[in-house]
């Protein structure tokens, strides 16, 4: 007998494009969300977009809340609860970068309430998905969590936030070709559950960003657009999938765990990135595609060394040889790194020296 189901949860509306800041309200109205929004934000995005679209807000006769939160913790989604209660908020509006976006995201599915995506960066691949990523003590687990009704991603205000934001954007999407090795990896030695429209979806969303690498550069806000398109596929990956393996290996734990060994050293994206030229390594060996994953990185900008993430080699060692213990995912990192071995990848692939 077939008794297999799945649910896939995707935004209903996607707004994409110059100046559709200033279109939340409308995209509000034609969801028939009613009642008071909590625009759930952190410090620079609050004045890039949140106050304006609060303004809009106001504007339309509608008075709005905020609540600013600096840190992807459980302690901010424990925050904005409390803040949608006290001010009787019936939905929620993530505006910022993923930090912002996943509190939102977890909060609003606590609250059993709409929210909507509003990136102020394209940074990371969270915008559309239905995972939130926050740490949890010495772990670090992606959660399911509400979906976007809708996500609203002005590519003008993308534009003018700082080129490193794009640029660890595209190399979270680029980390999903090590990403999809991983899960094809755990399908054949674990047995894990398998998406082939969430793997090709993925990893062709990476292609097509390598592909149109020429047309990201600094200050040409079509970079915006190219790279906000390809987040939100990837983000779909996930949603297809019912989980963050589409775009998460073993080059996310080691970015993970590197937010624990040096906190707020370099972006998500950044660190994914040179994390997946290693496993690329594992996987492939010498002749494998760590060159061209370390090739793609350097032509957007993106770090490609320890160095250029503003990290030491021991730090980078300790997160390679560890970060296997973060959370119960399958990779090429099997049960850990022997150190040596973990120099040798990294040297042999110029992460250290
Ligand atoms: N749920 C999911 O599927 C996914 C979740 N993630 C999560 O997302 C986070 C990484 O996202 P990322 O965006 O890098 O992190 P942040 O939200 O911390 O943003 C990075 C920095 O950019 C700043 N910023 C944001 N927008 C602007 C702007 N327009 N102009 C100037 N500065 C700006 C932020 O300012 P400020 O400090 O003031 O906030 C912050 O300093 C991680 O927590 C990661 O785990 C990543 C991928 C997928
Ligand atoms: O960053 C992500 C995908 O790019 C989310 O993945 P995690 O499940 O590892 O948090
Ligand atoms: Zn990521």
């Amino acid at each position: 007998m077939f008794e297999k189901s799945t649910w896939i949860r995707l935004p209903r509306n996607v707004v994409v494009g110059h100046g559709v800041r200033s279109s939340v309200v409308e995209v509000v109205d034609e969801l028939h969300l009613q009642g008071r929004p909590l625009l759930v934000t952190s410090p620079t995005p609050r004045a890039v977009a949140a106050e304006p679209v609060a303004a809009d807000f106001e504007a339309a006769g509608i008075d709005p809340a905020i609540v600013t939160i600096e840190s992807a913790t459980f302690e901010s989604v424990e925050t904005v609860i409390e803040a949608a209660e006290a001010e009787a908020a019936s939905y929620l509006i993530g505006v910022g970068g993923g930090k912002a976006i996943d509190i939102a995201k977890m909060a609003s599915h606590h609250l059993d309430m709409g929210f909507l995506s509003v990136p102020t960066a394209a940074s990371h691949d969270g915008i559309v998905s239905n995972r939130g990523s926050v740490p949890d003590g010495d772990t670090r687990h992606s959660v399911a969590a509400e979906p976007p009704l809708a996500v609203v991603a002005d590519t003008e205000v993308l534009a003018e936030a700082p080129w490193e934001l794009t640029t660890a954007g595209c190399a979270d999407i680029i980390s999903n070709y090590t990403a999809v090795m991983d899960w094809r990896l755990a399908k054949r030695l674990k047995n894990v559950e398998f998406s082939e429209y969430g793997a090709a979806l993925s990893e062709m969303t990476a292609e097509i960003l390598v592909d149109n690498a020429d047309h990201v550069r600094p200050g040409l806000e079509e970079s915006a657009w190219v790279v906000t398109k390809a987040l939100m596929s990837s983000g779909v990956a996930m949603s297809i999938a019912g989980s963050s393996r589409p775009a998460s290996g073993a080059e996310h734990l080691f970015s993970h765990q590197l937010d624990r060994l040096a906190p707020e050293a370099a972006l998500h994206g950044h660190q994914v990135g040179v994390g997946s030229i290693m496993t690329a390594y594992l996987h492939g060996g010498e002749h494998g595609i760590w060159r061209d994953i370390r090739d793609a990185l350097d032509s957007i900008d993106a770090p490609t060394t320890a160095a250029e993430l503003g990290l030491d080699d021991e730090t980078v060692l300790e997160a390679l040889t560890t970060c296997h213990e973060i959370r119960d995912r399958y990779t090429i990192l099997g049960n850990g790194m022997d150190e040596r071995a973990a120099r040798e990848v990294a040297t042999k692939t110029g992460v250290i020296d």
